[in-house]
């Protein structure tokens, strides 16, 4: 008898097996036509995933992603008509994690899109979950964050890290550096506000022996340190001009020559920069270097202030508690948690850890409640910082943004709720509540 005539095309699955990550070939609807032992392992539980719809292997969805509010890799890749790149939260057997979805549109003979690759590359840098180490966070806001940090991480490029203080700027720079090829070098962090011209120099550059009275002994440099690793210039916007000029040099040549030395050395590190500081202001009004403010800003990330991720204050609050020794057996009650969403957090995270800390100790039982947070949490007295109602006459715009950021806290960031019950349309509340970030920023 003859064999059956085989295809020409190689097998979906054969293609699939090339990648270690987790690879699907999806259908114009979604539908998985073949997965790799990878993805199989990890999303397939021991059931056959062809057919099935991938938002709802990876996510439990009964409905594509764009549908829930998330963007859609799939049909990004196909308006845009090129691969695209998302960074989404999957659920896993081993719980959610943030996963860097790759998507490639496959064409017909006619040039059709009639086919998607997915390739899954799980994020590292940070999690979703409140046993998770380092980054936690899991709000829209956050997760764009991530996809940034998970982009640059591998490359060679500097990053500048923009944040109020206390937004995590240097547990980001971290996630950059374990994220990159020097993870195995060191990590290297300078504070440069507070350093005196005299002090900055030698710190960073260290010194010979006899360099200046009292330098008993030569002392490695922080660039020298960093070598093979990542520099870390936190607040970078405090160096005084004087330094930028040899901060510039340093940079550029990647030389430098110790306090009282005469011989140039040379160094490899990764820069990361941070800073709260506007620096482009801080070029026009003269007090930092445009060509420096270059060398630092091919890559800027902006970090989200508390306040813009209300959200993610029930995850934080439970990965700060675990991380804390008091915090054991803590946890918030639903209304502390309400009142903490409505509070502004000028000291971002670290501050929520602060109250969280003073919580525990307040606190006789495991439960937090709002009143183990005085002064965030007014005791039902209208004025309390988490309350919208103002002490004094402000602009109506004002009470306007106080009482939306309030009521949706209240009505646990449902907006369709909060609309109805607030008698305007989802768009309106939309345009106040962007309104009303833009107020506080
Ligand atoms: N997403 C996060 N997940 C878990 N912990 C966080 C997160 N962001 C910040 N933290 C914690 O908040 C505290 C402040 O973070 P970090 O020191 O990185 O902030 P920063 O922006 O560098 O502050 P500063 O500008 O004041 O130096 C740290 O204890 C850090 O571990």
């Amino acid at each position: 008898m003859k064999a059956p005539a085989r295809s020409a095309s190689p097998e979906p699955a054969d293609l699939l097996n090339a990648f270690r990550q987790p690879a699907i070939l999806l259908d114009r609807h979604y539908r998985i036509v073949a997965a790799n032992p990878a993805y199989q392992g990890i999303y397939g539980e021991g059931e056959p995933l062809a057919q099935r719809h991938c938002y709802e292997v990876s996510h439990g969805y009964s409905r594509p992603c764009d549908e829930t509010g998330e963007e859609c890799p799939l049909k990004s890749s196909l308006e845009r008509d090129a691969p695209s790149r998302v960074l989404h939260i999957h659920h896993t057997p081993a719980g959610k994690e943030h996963v860097d979805v790759e998507v490639h549109p496959l064409r017909n003979g006619s040039g059709e899109v009639t086919h998607f690759l997915e390739v899954l590359h799980q994020a590292r840098t940070a999690s979703p979950r409140e046993d998770g180490p380092g980054l936690v966070g899991r709000s829209p806001a956050f997760n764009h964050m991530v996809e940034l940090v998970e982009r640059v991480a591998p490359a060679e490029t500097a990053v500048l890290l923009l944040g109020e203080s206390g937004t995590g700027k240097e547990l980001v720079a971290k996630a950059v550096h374990e994220g990159s090829r020097r993870s195995g070098g060191p990590f290297v962090p300078v504070e440069c506000s507070g350093l005196t011209e005299s002090l900055f120099e030698s710190e960073l550059f260290g010194h010979v022996k006899g360099a200046f009275t009292g330098a008993h002994h030569q002392k490695t440099g922080l660039v020298e340190a960093a070598h093979q690793g990542t520099l870390f210039l936190d607040e970078v916007g405090d160096i005084p001009l004087s330094m930028q000029v040899k901060l510039l040099r340093l940079l550029e040549t990647r030389t430098f020559r110790p306090v009282g030395g005469v011989e140039p050395r040379k160094t490899d590190f990764r820069l990361v920069c941070a800073t709260h500081r506007n620096l482009e202001e801080m070029v026009a009004e003269g007090s930092f270097r445009a060509d420096l403010f270059y060398r630092l800003s091919p890559f800027p990330i902006p970090l989200p202030p508390l306040r813009e991720r209300p959200e993610d204050i029930p995850l934080l609050a439970d990965a700060l508690l675990r991380r804390m020794e008091q915090g054991r057996g803590h946890t918030l009650s639903e209304t502390a948690v309400s009142c903490l969403q409505a509070y502004a957090f000028p000291g971002n995270v670290r501050e929520l850890r602060n109250l969280l800390e003073r919580a525990t100790i307040l606190a006789d039982g495991a439960a937090l409640l709002p009143e183990h947070f005085p002064g965030v949490c007014g005791r039902g007295l209208p004025g309390g910082r988490g309350e919208p109602w103002p002490h004094e006459i402000l602009p109506l715009d004002e009470v306007e943004h106080r009482y939306l950021r309030w009521a949706l806290a209240r009505a646990g960031n449902d907006r369709k709720e909060l609309a109805a019950r607030l008698g305007i349309s989802e768009r309106t509340l939309y345009r106040k509540l962007r309104a009303a970030r833009r107020g506080e920023a």
